[in-house]
């Protein structure tokens, strides 16, 4: 059987990315698209999978071990990507019943049989190289700091990572890219509006699109889910123009959430505590999470254990997730108990004053 796969290779500090065609038995035919990308955070080395069926995938390799945390000094920005929690995020945006993610599972690749064996990159090849413990490693050519010490190793061959479905095309799918209004300063020393003023969604609820629709539940929704994660990397969201502005929106990249099981990162709820609304239906799937029979941490143990790279997620992160909706169901209750609303799909329902 064919394995046919082109694989682009990009890391987001300033990196090129490069498209190889992969098949198992025949050469390959070689594209090369070069273009620089600028970012701080840099470091992302990601292979970008071309299947023989033209499917696309975006494959993030293991820089973490499991049980590691980050460390408390990290900031989001500097965090490592995770291959684990982009395939626990899927999960857990099914189990939520929010389907905002597109498809991730756990994968081995070869990266002596899949790519260096298959390739006829050049640019490709010359990344490849053996560590002193006779693992095949590679790194992804940038203008600064790509360097070997940033490489991706096999053991000897076999790299594990996350596989995630590409979304079809911009020409089939049109979609756009939106800053949160909630988003945090990537710098070291800078404050956001929202960090210091506890009035700001009033502020956002006047402009468009917050201004009208589910835009603002969308993105409560949203924040309740990377809170569960920790993930305070969410600086955009994205959505499908053709669905106008009551469109879900996309939970693309949750590689930087179960970070810091032992922590909770309240500020990221500042959207929920802030504007004092939630879906109705995201409230009452949270509170059937809270319950005995479909615990959060049960239910997520039971999914996850159906992907290849199982366990997953430590005990800890499982935990994390019971405490944390906990916290998301108290805030809610003493938000909603002085007689805010709740809102679903356009209906509002008054919440009595206890
Ligand atoms: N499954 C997907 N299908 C299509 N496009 C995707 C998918 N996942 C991510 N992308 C696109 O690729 C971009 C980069 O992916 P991602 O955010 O996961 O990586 P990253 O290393 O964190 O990059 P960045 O620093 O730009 O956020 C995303 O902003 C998104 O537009
Ligand atoms: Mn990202």
């Amino acid at each position: 059987m064919y394995v046919c796969m082109y694989v682009c290779m990009y890391i987001l500090c300033v990196c090129i990315y490069l498209y190889i065609h992969i098949k198992e038995t025949k050469p390959c035919s070689l594209i090369l698209n070069v273009q620089s990308v600028v970012k701080p955070s840099g470091l992302h080395l990601k292979l970008a999978l071309k299947l023989q069926d033209f499917g696309k995938a975006m494959f993030k390799p293991m820089r973490q071990e499991r049980h590691e945390e980050t460390p408390e000094n990290f900031f989001y920005f500097v965090d490592f990507q995770r291959h684990n929690a982009e395939i626990a995020a899927f999960h857990l945006d099914r189990v939520l019943d929010f389907r905002r993610v597109p498809p991730v599972t756990g994968r081995f690749i070869n990266v002596t049989g899949e790519i260096l064996y298959l390739t006829h990159n050049e640019e490709l090849r010359s990344v490849f190289f053996t560590s002193p413990a006779n693992n095949t490693c590679f790194f992804a050519k940038c203008l600064y700091v790509c360097k070997s010490e940033y490489a991706v190793c096999g053991h000897p061959d076999l790299l594990e990572g996350s596989m995630s479905a590409y979304l079809p095309g911009l020409s089939i799918a049109p979609r756009i890219s939106i800053p949160n209004p909630w988003i945090r300063t990537y710098s070291f020393t800078g404050t956001e509006e929202w960090e210091v003023n506890p009035l700001y969604c009033d502020n956002v609820k006047k402009l468009y699109p917050y201004n009208s629709g589910n835009r603002l539940l969308n993105i409560i929704d949203m924040v309740i889910f990377d809170f569960l994660t920790g993930n305070m990397d969410r600086h955009h969201y994205e959505v499908f123009t053709k669905f106008g502005d009551d469109g879900f929106l996309l939970h693309l990249d949750n590689a930087r959430g179960f970070g810091r099981p032992s922590h909770d990162e309240v500020s990221i709820l500042a959207p929920l505590t802030q504007c004092c609304m939630i879906k109705r239906s995201t409230l009452f799937r949270l509170k059937l999470l809270a319950q005995s029979e479909y615990r959060l941490s049960d239910v997520m143990r039971a999914s996850l254990s159906r992907d290849p790279l199982t366990p997953v997620l430590t005990e800890d992160h499982l935990q994390a997730l019971d405490r944390r909706l906990g916290q998301v169901l108290r805030t809610q209750m003493l938000l909603f108990t002085g007689g805010s609303v709740i809102m679903d799909y356009g209906l509002i329902f008054e919440l009595k004053r206890s």
